[in-house]
């Protein structure tokens, strides 16, 4: 059932996939059903709904990471960030969240599910120190984007970006920002399954592009 329903939903957007990412998309799902009842992962319990809730909302932001390593804040159980280290194996992944159990989580799914792409630290995002800059920092469901840019401007660098995952357009969080915030696009996601509007903001810095 649920790699049928993963199959339709791919079906109708222009990712590649292959079989054997289906195949681990699929345990990943099993994982967090698996894991939910104890961990209390996420409030989404029926592991068909997660299919397109966690795993293809995920999947759709892939053709818009840039080149090199991201690191996907606030990643909860690895969201968005393990369904797209699945389908990207040769880019790095940095998955961060404060909570102890659900960086457990992401480090045995890796495991079980050979995903080598992936590197799961347990930190509060304003404490984390990276070795090199990311290229991106990604989030979904974290905090405002006022607050990522705050809280994550010390990851990246001049040429960074910032990539914030949202529902409806965010007007006013992005009519707030201050003029040295430059937002570089805004994607407007399609999410075969979900109703309702998915965007994809990407912000930097202006004086430093
Ligand atoms: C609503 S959950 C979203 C999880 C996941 N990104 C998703 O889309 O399902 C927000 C996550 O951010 C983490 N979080 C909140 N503030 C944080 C901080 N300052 N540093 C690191 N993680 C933080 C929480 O522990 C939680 O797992």
């Amino acid at each position: 059932m649920l790699r049928e329903r993963l199959d339709e939903l791919l079906a109708q957007t222009s990712l590649v996939v292959t079989d054997h990412q289906r195949e681990q998309l699929v345990k990943l799902v099993q994982a967090l059903d698996k894991w939910n009842k104890a961990y209390n992962l996420t409030s989404v319990r029926d592991p068909l709904e997660m299919v397109a809730k966690h795993i293809v909302d995920s999947l759709v932001v892939s053709p818009y990471l840039p080149q090199g390593s991201l690191i996907d804040v606030g990643t909860g159980p690895g969201l968005p960030g393990l369904p797209l280290a699945i389908i990207n194996p040769d880019k790095p992944f940095v998955l961060l969240d404060s909570l102890g159990k659900r960086i457990r989580f992401i480090r045995q799914t890796c495991h079980e599910l050979g995903i080598k792409n992936v590197t799961a630290v347990q930190s509060r995002v304003e404490e984390h120190q990276p070795e090199q800059p990311y290229a991106a920092v990604l989030s979904r469901a974290f905090a405002s984007i006022q607050d990522m840019l705050d809280w994550c401007g010390h990851l990246t660098d001049a040429n960074g970006a910032f990539l914030a995952m949202k529902g409806q357009y965010p007007e006013e969080e992005l009519n707030a920002l201050p003029k040295n915030v430059q937002v570089r696009a805004v994607y407007p996601l399609e999410v075969p399954g979900l109703d309702g509007q998915r965007h994809l903001i990407a912000l930097g810095y202006a004086d430093t592009v």
